[in-house]
């Protein structure tokens, strides 16, 4: 092992000790990637399903995006939220999350950096864009070394946060403040994941660094899955069997995105040209995610040369459909229009169609009771499709797999309770009989791998909750 990456493994090691996450038997270790930079690999076979490792974020906060929403800088509610009476300037829910440690601390250096009687309330969603680098400025010794050996990326576009900071507030930051925060931010955009909390009804998303989850390297058929539980840790599994000595990757992206999506998005936001094994084939696995209708004759246009991020497609005119709303309007556009240009399997009528499991059964007018046989019958038929899809793209038992086998057997669970297998079950005709009893067993094993791959997820539904058969990724 060479001294860097001994180094970066000893940190780490160290790290999860000290939030006392780090399992007796590890089954990983770091080491040099042929991908370039460190990696994560296997020490032993690891089974489908399987806890690889648990992390804590070293940093967290609100997310840098400019259209999130305003959140507790405390507890991450969305509900109750006002400006706290020190005037920061930032968001808090009550007396508590305002005096809470976190908080008094970046609200006390918010206030040193101000210029006297300067008034933010216009610009809280500005503020909190920039919070989760303001946080590392609170990190130990110990905790700085370790952001310190990530990676980072030089680009001058990343720090925007930092520019925010000076330009717009007027904040006055140390030379060292602004050289460390400048640092963190191209650490948190090289290395950062989005993190879920709160519960099944009401989530907020978060951007967080996890030390050991940093050093993963990415391929579009990830070998894991990662959910979050209810302290912000992230949990780490296995998607597909590992094998001794192979590396162990996330995926960066949207999983269900067209191979030129990923690879732009991948080298736009993290510098680099993927080359897996799913890029280079045009048919992604038979995934078809990029496949175009042919006009001329019915088959599928894939690109021929999937590894050429130059590319003359249009695909903005069918993009617009994200701002519709409506249940009946997607259904008429992906069946009338988006059908004539794209085949089933384009990334675009994936994406409608996911969609579309969201609101069916869940918006007004559509909630399960209210819903027609024709649309139940159709997000059945979406869920099974998309499953499908995923098994074809080699992911396993990722989270998507997890919500779309509970969303079929919803479906399923719908059907029965409306008595639509009721004609079969007056009936003592076998097969048939054999028909209810498939459905059941279909039901059983759809809904306990649900309940596996949401195990400690922290937005899981109350139901799944209630059948884990562990509340915590620690009990023993
Ligand atoms: C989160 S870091 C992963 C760990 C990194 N290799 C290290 O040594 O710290 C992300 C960076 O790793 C590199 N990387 C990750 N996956 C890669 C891949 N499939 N091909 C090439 N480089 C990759 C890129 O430089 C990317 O910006």
């Amino acid at each position: 092992m060479c001294e860097s990456v001994k180094r970066t493994d000893n940190m780490v090691n160290n790290y999860l000790k000290s939030r006392e996450i780090i399992r007796n038997e590890k089954s990983w270790d770091i080491r040099m990637s042929k991908l370039g930079g460190r990696g994560i690999f296997a020490t032993r076979d690891i089974n489908p399903g399987e806890v690889i490792f648990v992390d804590s974020p070293i940093i967290i906060g609100p997310r840098a995006r400019s259209d999130s929403s305003e959140i507790c800088v405390n507890c991450y509610r969305r509900d109750d939220l006002v400006k706290c009476s020190k005037k920061c300037g930032l968001p808090v829910c009550s007396v508590e999350c305002e005096n809470s440690e976190t908080h008094k601390k970046e609200c006390c250096l918010l206030n040193s950096w101000k210029k006297e009687d300067s008034d933010y309330s216009d610009l809280t969603g500005e503020l909190l864009r920039c919070l989760t680098p303001v946080r590392s400025l609170f990190l130990n010794e110990n905790d700085r070394n370790l952001v310190k050996l990530l990676k980072s990326h030089s680009d001058p576009k990343h720090g925007f946060e930092v520019d925010l900071l000076k330009e717009k507030f007027n904040f006055r930051l140390s030379e060292d403040e602004e050289i460390f925060l400048r640092f963190v931010c191209s650490v948190l955009d090289a290395n950062a994941f989005e993190v879920v909390v709160g519960n099944e009804t009401k989530q907020s998303a978060l951007r967080g660094l996890y030390p050991l989850s940093s050093l993963a390297n990415h391929n579009c058929s990830p070998n894991t899955a990662h959910i979050f539980d209810n302290k912000q840790r992230m949990i780490v599994r296995a998607a597909v069997f590992i094998a001794k000595d192979a590396e162990i990757f996330h995926s960066y992206v949207r999983i269900v995105w067209g191979t030129l999506t990923r690879r732009y998005l991948l080298y736009l936001t993290k510098h680099f040209a993927c080359g897996c094994e799913r890029c280079c084939d045009p048919s992604e696995f038979g995934g078809k995610l990029s496949g175009l209708k042919c006009q001329g004759c019915p088959g599928i246009a894939l690109p021929v040369e999937p590894l050429q991020l130059k590319c003359n497609w249009e695909w903005s005119r069918v993009q617009n459909i994200d701002e519709a709303n409506d249940v009946q309007e997607m259904f008429k556009f992906l069946d009338e229009k988006l059908s004539q240009l794209v085949p089933p399997t384009n990334q675009i009528a994936v994406e409608l169609k996911y969609k579309l499991v969201w609101r069916l059964g869940y918006r007004p007018g559509y909630l399960w009771k209210e819903l027609s046989l024709e649309y139940l019958e159709r997000k059945e038929a979406i869920c099974r499709e998309l499953l499908e899809l995923l098994s074809r793209l080699k992911v396993g038992q990722c989270k998507m797999r997890g919500l779309l086998l509970y969303e079929l057997y919803l479906c399923l669970q719908e059907k029965q309770r409306r008595g639509l297998n009721e004609s079969i079950e007056i009936n003592n005709n076998n097969e048939d009989e054999s028909e209810i009893c498939n459905t059941k067993n279909e039901m059983k094993t759809i809904f306990d791998e649900a309940v596996d791959i949401s195990t400690f997820d922290v937005g899981a539904s109350q139901e799944l909750k209630n059948n884990w058969k562990k509340a915590d990724v620690f009990d023993l």
